[in-house]
């Protein structure tokens, strides 16, 4: 029989607590790829202050997000981003608790409420793409974090008048900063205070929606909240109306940053590639004669192979991270509680046994054929996989 290693025993380091910190906030994924290229698909790091065993591969992957799920905690590995921000919302649930939230949420995600909100967010696209022709320069990232912003308050939060907008977006600013501060003291000049304020401000909101809501028939919503103040399982249950709102004030910041990211990398992608946007413009004029709606976007197999390989070199979140609650084994190490499990789509993505030259934009990696991320399962991993697998994706 192998003898185990403690996890103790893998290759990397510690570093110095803080500065590792400091030195991994915001290159999260070219620092886990340089970690990887130094010392292999199995080492050991800290992130604060907790030791952390990373495990890189598609096999790690599918051990962390699936096999061995029920022994690691998502609230141990989030816990620190989004409690104090957002509550203990779906992300940081775990078992049963979080299987009857995410019932209960699921039919504002299902695919009748998704085409309902379709023809808002193509209003607000349209709006913000028709203005960018007369801007000159723009920074894309603020523009299209704005209309997808804009698309998670009005169809989230109720917005209605563009001009709350702008104070919308500073609430959200200040409540990001907040979950990434690591100076947690709740005073009303510290970037941690103000978020929280920003919490209370956007709750406040959401409790006067909520109470003219309630005199209004709920079976006819489509919206998320209306969805979400209706639902009841078949046991019953019901989502508390502090959770709701919490839920609600966590999916605008989860969607808008992470989907506005991804579409600036296909702009910048797209802007560089004659022939892509050739291709896609082609595809588009084929199968969207009049309005695009719904079933349209199962019909475009280019674009889709243009999006997913968008979303392999271009992770909006670079790792995912567990605590571990019972002892896990893995690639002869025995890795125990209390220490953290982190997996990387942004490392995975770019693993040569899974995607030849990853280095390379080539979205005909996943034309029928090649389909590289197909040959092993958990190979494309930007929306997670698993019980906690993106509930927008
Ligand atoms: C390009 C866009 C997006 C990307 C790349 C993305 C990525 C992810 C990833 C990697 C996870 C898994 C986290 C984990 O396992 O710990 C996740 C979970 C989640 N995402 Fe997204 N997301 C995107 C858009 C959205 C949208 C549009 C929504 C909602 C409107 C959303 C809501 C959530 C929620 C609520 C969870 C937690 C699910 C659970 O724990 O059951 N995301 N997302």
């Amino acid at each position: 029989m192998q003898q185990l290693k403690s996890a103790l025993e893998m290759p990397g380091s510690f570093g110095v607590p803080i500065l590792r910190d400091l030195q991994f906030a915001g290159k999260e994924g070219y620092s886990l790829l340089q970690s990887w290229q130094r010392y292999g698909s199995v080492f050991k790091m800290q992130l604060l202050g907790q030791k952390c065993a990373v495990l890189i591969g598609a096999e790690a992957n599918k051990l962390v997000l699936v096999e061995q799920a029920e022994r690691l905690s998502s609230y141990l590995g989030w816990r620190y981003f989004v409690e104090p921000a957002f509550g203990k919302t779906l992300m940081i649930q775990d078992g049963q608790q979080h299987s009857t939230t995410r019932r209960l949420m699921m039919p504002a995600f299902h695919g009748a409420a998704i085409a309902s909100y379709l023809e808002t967010m193509q209003e607000i696209v349209q709006a913000c793409l028709s203005g960018w022709a007369n801007l000159g320069e723009i920074v894309l990232i603020d523009s299209l974090r704005k209309m997808t912003l804009l698309v998670g308050a009005k169809l989230l939060l109720g917005v209605q008048a563009e001009k709350e907008i702008d104070e919308i977006e500073q609430l959200y600013n200040a409540q990001l900063q907040a979950s990434l501060s690591l100076l947690r003291v709740n005073l009303l000049f510290t970037t941690f205070g103000k978020g929280q304020l920003a919490r209370a401000l956007l709750k406040q909101r959401l409790e006067a929606m909520i109470t003219e809501r309630r005199n209004q028939n709920l079976q006819s919503s489509h919206d998320a909240l209306g969805l979400f103040l209706a639902a009841i399982d078949s046991e019953g249950n019901a989502l508390p109306l502090n959770q709701i709102m919490d839920e609600i004030i966590h999916l605008v910041n989860a969607s808008h940053f992470t989907t506005a990211g991804m579409l600036s990398w296909a702009m910048f992608e797209l802007a560089a590639r004659a022939d892509w946007r050739e291709r896609l413009s082609e595809e588009l004029e084929q199968v969207v004669k009049d309005e695009l709606n719904i079933e349209h976007l199962r019909q475009l197999p280019q674009m889709t192979n243009f999006l997913k390989e968008i979303e392999r070199l271009y992770p909006p979140t670079s790792l995912i991270i567990r605590g571990v609650v019972k002892e896990i084994e893995y690639a002869g190490y025995r890795i125990e509680p209390g220490w953290t499990i982190i997996i990387s789509q942004f490392v995975t993505h770019r693993l040569p046994e899974i995607y030849t030259h990853p280095e390379q934009f080539d979205p005909d990696r996943f034309a029928p054929g090649r389909e590289e991320d197909k040959k092993v399962p958990f190979s494309l991993l930007g929306f997670g996989g698993g019980a906690h697998v993106c509930i927008g994706r």
